[in-house]
């Protein structure tokens, strides 16, 4: 299992304004599966996100992730944890504009400490080649379609090989036929990697790429 949540609460603020965003979620992420999480607005789907991903401390229950309970962590053992075990995709590309394409795809790496060895270019072009984006590494961002910005962004949150990489609505800002693709080449990477992919979206559409749907209804799995 890539990560499982055991009766994870989440309350915001105290007395008449308490919310309950998360009211007991038990949940299991298998291992290279691609799990999307779907509900209206305000159910807990970023929520939920946000604490698997170690970016929001629980009220109440367990989440582990790579056999760490993210409980037991502080904040500083916390962001080294997501350094090295999660990647993260958003609707915003977020990529670096004075930045080559590769140049984007290598900095998590980079900012890591870690070497740009003979390994980290096989990476890169092993995962430029599945996302579609091979003969547009030494181009800048401002001269990809959004698309193209997007599976690059979904390569540079691959490179280091995270235990669970979580898509954010990754084609809020694409029309329906970007969306498409890039969904399609999500889907291989989850497939041809055997990462873990977890989207959470608004659309049936864009859920229907995934093996897994998850339905949030009031802060519970319907
Ligand atoms: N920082 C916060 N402080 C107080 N309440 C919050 C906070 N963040 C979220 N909430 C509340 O928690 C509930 C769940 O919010 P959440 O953002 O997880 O829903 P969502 O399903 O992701 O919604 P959307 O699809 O609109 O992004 C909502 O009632 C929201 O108003």
């Amino acid at each position: 299992m890539a990560a499982r949540a055991r009766n994870l609460t989440k309350t915001y603020g105290r007395g008449a304004t308490q919310v309950h965003a998360l009211r007991g979620i038990d949940l299991d992420l298998p291992r290279g599966g691609f799990t999307a999480i779907m509900g209206p607005s305000g159910s807990g789907k970023s929520t939920l996100m946000h604490c698997l991903a170690g970016l929001d401390q629980a009220s109440g229950g367990t989440v582990t992730v790579a056999g760490t309970d993210l409980g037991s962590l502080d904040d500083d053992a916390l962001t080294i944890f997501r350094r090295e075990h999660v990647g993260f995709v958003f609707q915003s590309f977020n990529l670096l504009p004075m930045l080559t394409a590769g140049e984007n795809i290598v900095l998590p790496l980079e900012l890591g400490g870690r070497r740009i060895d003979d390994a980290a270019r096989e990476r890169v072009r092993l995962l430029a080649d599945i996302l579609g984006v091979a003969d547009r590494l030494a181009h800048r961002p401002a001269e990809l379609s959004g698309g193209q910005q997007q599976r690059v962004a979904i390569a540079r949150a691959l490179i280091t090989q995270p235990d669970l990489l979580f898509a954010d609505e990754p084609t809020g800002n694409l029309d329906s036929t970007t969306s498409a693709e890039v969904l399609d080449h999500l889907r291989r990477s989850a497939r041809e990697l055997g990462q873990t992919v977890v989207m959470v979206t608004h659309e049936r559409d864009a859920a229907a790429y995934a093996d897994h749907v998850v339905t949030m209804q009031d802060g519970r799995i319907a």
